[in-house]
């Protein structure tokens, strides 16, 4: 028995459980507590900034209470030295600790434009609706497009050419987040949640708030195994030490919500939620099969008669290329109608294996022909603009080469075109995925089919955001977390 697994007794109920605490899962569990209700947060991965107890750093961050995480310039370590830290049960990178991807990421920061909402969301997840939210999360998390503590830009000139260029074709320089719905002829710098030349973001704001307040808990090192429900109704979660307890104190058993009245929401991340809902009988026939299959769930997986029948897993999404900066902006409309980026149609499918990871087995990219004609419009769109400028030259693709050519050359695999921006597989929407619609969760996003049960993160966007996507996924759970406190207990749980 490892002294790091505390197994949890059945008397301390919780009203919400959220699992994850990523960018969809530390904002709600922070609203959720707000507003007095019983909150248990849980991360599968360990504790990352220093902040929280983090311990993970190079030598020379010895004796701060720093750690990799919260220093800028080791962003790009996860590449490097991901060991407990990159998430190992996916096929692509992602971050499985206190913060999720929010805790190794770029800290890119975009205010969304108007159309990444009004493009892709339903009825009442539209700009309007969401502006609101968009001001609760720009006031805790400003950004700034100088992260440096002396106030100055340095290493500008590369920015200084080539916006020379773009002045050149009269293309106008802003502020971004200034100017969110200016996406068109622009540029600027690139904007971060950076704050005192450190990480910023939710690990520094919403968590914290949380965390002052005695009806909220955090348990690390605990993996969230399944869901335990009967037919739509979840009473609790069963759990694991993440390895068991050896990576630090973790928890394991089953935690049970609040009888009647409490609720749980799955904030795992695009691959994490959708697993969870596979292991917990949730989702497409084909996948839960396979767990029904094997060797670690199979003999203890919900019977087949409460499945509930889900599209689980479709609709995934990445972006085509990674974006850094200096940031530029055109619009390029397809053939077909439809923009770049926010009005992409290709999308992908994850899936579940024997061993219980995950896999993204129909990878998203430029599946569409007029997705693909936008791309190649777009290169050589900045190639005209760009060869104003005396003495740059054009790494890829190079003068000689045919732009189509060379798109076409790139394999539409994760690994050549991954940005790490996955979206998708519990998507929004009105139209009930138990009855061959799309949606996996409805407008106030509950999973069809449950009376309790909701998904919150990056997996239930319909579409693609035109930036980096983390701002986008904070203003969704402060808009969830709204959706979900007004919504009233049904009838007949009450009577319970
Ligand atoms: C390397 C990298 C760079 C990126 N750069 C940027 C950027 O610069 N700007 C930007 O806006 N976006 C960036 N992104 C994307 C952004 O970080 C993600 O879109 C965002 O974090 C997704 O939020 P989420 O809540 O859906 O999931 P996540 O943030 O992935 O959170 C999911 C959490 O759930 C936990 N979890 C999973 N399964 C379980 C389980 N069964 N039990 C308990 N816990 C579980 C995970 O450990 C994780 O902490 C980047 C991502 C990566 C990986």
């Amino acid at each position: 028995q490892n002294t790091n697994c505390t197994a949890v007794g059945s008397g301390q109920t919780y009203d919400y459980i959220v699992i994850g605490s990523g960018a969809g899962g530390i904002p709600i569990a922070d609203r959720l507590s707000e507003a007095g209700h019983s909150v248990l947060l849980l991360e599968k991965g360990p504790p990352s900034s220093g902040r929280w107890n983090g311990t993970m750093k190079p030598t020379w961050l010895e004796g701060t209470n720093l750690t990799r995480f919260d220093v800028p310039g080791l962003f790009n370590q996860i590449w490097h030295d991901p060991t407990g830290v990159a998430c190992e049960d996916i096929d692509v990178m992602g971050g499985c600790v206190l913060g999720g991807g929010i805790a190794v990421n770029s800290a890119l920061w975009w205010k969304p434009h108007p159309r990444d909402w009004d493009i892709n969301f339903p009825t009442g997840w539209k700009n309007s609706d969401m502006q609101n939210d968009t001001d609760k999360v720009f006031q805790r998390i400003p950004g700034t497009y100088i992260p440096s503590m002396d106030g100055k830009l340095y290493l500008q000139q590369g920015f200084d050419r080539v916006s020379k260029g773009l002045d050149a074709a009269g293309f106008k320089q802003v502020v971004p987040n200034d100017h969110a719905d200016q996406k068109n002829h622009t540029y600027g710098h690139s904007t971060f949640f950076i704050e005192n030349a450190e990480r910023h973001g939710p690990l520094r704001t919403y968590l914290v708030t949380a965390s002052q307040r005695k009806q909220f808990s955090l348990w690390t090192n605990t993996v969230a195994r399944r869901l335990v429900r009967t037919g739509g109704h979840v009473t609790g979660v069963e759990l694991e030490c993440n390895k068991g307890g050896s990576v630090g104190p973790g928890h394991s058993g089953i935690v049970n919500v609040t009888p009647g009245t409490g609720r749980v929401i799955v904030s795992a991340g695009t691959f994490g939620s959708a697993k969870l809902l596979f292991r917990s009988g949730i989702g497409p026939t084909d996948q839960l099969t396979i767990v029904k299959n094997s060797a670690t769930d199979g003999a203890t997986m919900i019977s087949s008669d409460q499945w509930i029948n889900l599209p689980v897993g479709y609709n995934l999404n990445d972006h085509v290329a990674p974006n850094l900066g200096p940031i530029i902006w055109q619009q390029i409309k397809g053939t077909d109608g439809v923009y770049l980026g926010a009005g992409t149609i290709s999308r992908g499918r994850m899936t579940i294996t024997p061993q219980l990871t995950t896999r993204v087995s129909t990878p998203p990219y430029l599946r569409d022909q007029y997705d693909k004609e936008a791309v190649i419009q777009g290169i050589e769109y900045m190639k005209g603009v760009l060869s104003q400028i005396p003495s740059l030259t054009w790494i890829a693709p190079t003068a000689s080469q045919n732009t189509t050519a060379f798109v076409n050359s790139i394999p539409a695999t994760p690994g050549s075109r991954g940005s790490n921006h996955w979206t998708g597989s519990c998507t929004i929407g009105t139209d009930d995925g138990r009855t061959g619609g799309n949606a996996v969760v409805d407008l106030d996003t509950k999973v069809y089919g449950t009376d309790n049960l909701f998904v919150v993160d990056a997996s239930i966007f319909p579409g693609m955001t035109t930036g980096n996507p983390s701002a986008a996924i904070i203003i969704a759970s402060e808009h969830a977390a709204e959706r979900i406190l007004a919504l009233k207990t049904p009838a007949h749980v009450k009577t319970l």
